[in-house]
């Protein structure tokens, strides 16, 4: 199970609805995030392709990304959803951008569109991480 947080419902709430904001015509494959700052805010994201691949930016990145954009470095929890069978699981640069903004023990929230939670954090999803140059 997962640990209480009184925001969640919101959260999910607030992921799912970036379902339908997803610009997706290449992969057709909707994700939403939604980021909770430790003042309280909460921050969306999608996913926004492009015709050149690699310049896509996933639903996670585009929720911290603009969450730093407004002034926001300090952030509670994430809640991800995807119209996937199992839980979503966030691909790799978003683990390493995680890596820089998130406290190891924040709580992420994987999630599905049929009610699959899976609460994570950085320390599983991305052990050893390279963060700073030491
Ligand atoms: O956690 C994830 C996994 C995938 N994607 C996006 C990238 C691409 O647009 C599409 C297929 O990989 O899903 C995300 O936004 N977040
Ligand atoms: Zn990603």
């Amino acid at each position: 199970m997962t640990d209480y947080l009184p925001e969640y419902d919101q959260l999910k709430q607030m992921a799912d609805e970036e379902l339908d904001r997803a610009y997706i015509p290449y992969s057709h494959f909707p994700v939403g995030a939604a980021l909770l700052t430790s003042d309280g805010q909460i921050f969306q994201g999608c996913n926004i392709e492009n015709a050149a691949f690699g310049s896509t930016m996933c639903a996670e990145r585009t929720a911290i990304f603009s969450a730093v954009a407004a002034g926001h470095q300090k952030f509670e929890a994430l809640v991800v959803s995807g119209k996937t069978n199992g839980a979503i699981a966030p691909c790799g640069a978003c683990r390493q951008v995680m890596a820089e903004w998130f406290e190891k023990d924040m709580p992420i929230f994987l999630t599905n569109t049929h009610g699959k939670v899976l609460q994570t954090d950085l320390a599983h999803l991305l052990p050893d991480s390279f963060i700073e140059l030491t």
